[in-house]
């Protein structure tokens, strides 16, 4: 695999993408009140080793672009520790079998593989943001759905185990577990800025602000105002660079459950809908006005003419990931199902020819996680690191052509290929859970980052 070399002298930037391996335990349970595929596909049976290919084949395309890529282990499932937390008991079998009669819902929750969708795991700030000059995360409470908000514990301690060095790294605890600092991590956060190197203008957008009354009407908004400004403040961020914008709420009430679903941005482009936030105008003048970068800042807006929000969430164009190539210029990597869907393609064809940074479109194919409404850039946390940082991260989760051939072995070894709700009841897919992600942890050395490997 390619990776740029280090201009003479200069400190480099990289954007370094870490995907969520998706877990043993991947099914389709319609656990995402708002989230659209979640709710449309809750009856399909899923097929976890073929989901894990798809998240392996889309990180092994985007380091053969030459870019950095990081692997991101699933939380284990299932939680055994709330289920006991609920009340059940006995052995870890027993556990399964007395939820699985009382309260399957409860069994789908703590079985969910959903942090497979690292845009969620954590909100980061690189260091050339922060006062103190260090790389600062805060996982994400994920507050607004159980199955998510019991992500954050582990994510904190896998976070840890990838980004060691205290002299690099500052680690927060995820916000208060209460609905005022409802926190969906990076996927409601976009930084714009002349190169990753340089100080950037951070835009948190949230689904509400506590104190108004603007707010969506049928499905819930999952960032608060509140928890965006908690965790400005707690990487050190200055006030100037960070604007907070809210999102319409109209859209929200369309399946617009996360801002990366209405909008992406990388480096000096913003690629919005003309939907996207509460009262666009001015907050499209304040991007503007808030930026400092001196190359040009490409505002993106694409029309409802162009592309409806309806058409927008089906296709998920707009939770492409957008990239900068080592050679120079953008590519948008973008979901298979943008070329069903002719206005986004269309729209996207037209885009590459248009004088603007994008370059490249690429297909790729995660179906598996785009039914449960999880699309490219829901599986990646953005995580901008300096040379230096990068060295000190651990290397064992930067994937190389033979940790790929080693995560396809594992998987093939471990993962099944038809999971349905009958088959979260049977013990055994417990055993082979931990067994994988017990074999895991050693793969990429994240040392005993599991409840199972703690107790
Ligand atoms: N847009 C971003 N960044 N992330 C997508 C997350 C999808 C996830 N789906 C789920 O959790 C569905 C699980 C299920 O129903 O089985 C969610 O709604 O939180």
């Amino acid at each position: 695999m390619v990776h740029s070399a280090p201009e003479g002298g200069k400190m480099n930037y990289y954007e370094v993408n870490f995907d969520g391996l998706v877990g043993p335990t991947h099914n389709y349970a319609g656990l995402s009140y708002g989230n659209v595929a979640s709710k449309a596909n809750a009856s399909l049976f899923s097929n976890p080793k073929q989901a894990a290919l798809q998240g392996l084949e889309k990180m092994r395309a985007l380091s053969q672009l030459g870019l950095y890529q990081g692997v991101f282990a699933p939380n284990a499932r299932p939680d055994i520790k709330t289920l006991r937390a609920l009340g059940f008991s006995g052995s870890d079998s027993d556990v399964i079998s007395q939820a699985a009669k009382a309260e399957p819902q409860l069994l789908k929750a703590c079985y969910s593989a959903s942090s497979m969708w690292t845009a969620n795991a954590a909100t980061i700030s690189p260091s050339c943001d922060t006062k103190d000059g260090k790389v600062h995360f805060t996982p994400a409470n994920l507050n607004n759905k159980l199955h998510r908000a019991i992500e954050a514990e582990t994510t904190g301690r896998i976070l840890q185990a990838v980004f060691t060095d205290e002299e690099y790294f500052a680690h927060h605890p995820s916000l208060p577990q209460h609905s005022l600092f409802g926190d969906e991590g990076a996927a409601n956060h976009t930084r714009l800025t002349d190169a990753y190197g340089h100080s950037g203008l951070a835009i948190f957008v949230y689904g509400e602000d506590i104190h108004s009354h603007v707010k969506p009407q049928k499905f819930p908004a999952r960032q608060t105002l509140q928890a965006s400004q908690a965790v400005a403040r707690g990487h050190q961020l200055n006030p100037k660079q960070c604007l907070y914008i809210q999102q319409n709420p109209d859209v929200i009430d369309e399946g617009v459950f996360h801002n990366d679903v209405i909008a992406i941005g990388n480096e000096n482009v913003f690629l919005f809908h003309q939907k996207a936030f509460y009262e666009q105008a001015a907050a499209v003048h304040a991007i503007r006005q808030s930026y400092t970068g001196s190359r040009p800042l490409h505002l993106i807006e694409v029309s409802q003419a162009d592309v409806s929000v309806e058409d927008a969430v089906q296709s998920y164009i707009f939770n492409s990931q957008l990239v900068s190539l080592p050679g120079g210029g953008m590519a948008l990597i973008a979901p298979s199902e943008c070329q069903q869907v002719n206005s986004v393609e269309t729209y996207l064809s037209a885009l590459k020819s248009a004088s603007n940074p994008v370059d490249d479109i690429i297909y790729l194919d995660v179906k598996q996680s785009m039914r449960n409404g999880g699309g490219p850039a829901c599986l990646r946390l953005r995580v901008t690191l300096s040379e230096q940082e990068l060295a000190a991260s651990n290397q064992s989760c930067i994937l190389t052509d033979s940790l790929y051939q080693e995560l396809v072995t594992w998987v093939s070894k471990y993962y099944r290929d038809r999971l349905c709700e009958q088959d979260l009841a049977d013990p055994q897919l417990l055993v082979e859970s931990y067994t994988a992600l017990d074999e895991l942890t050693k793969i990429l050395s994240l040392g005993s980052v599991y409840d199972f490997q703690r107790i």
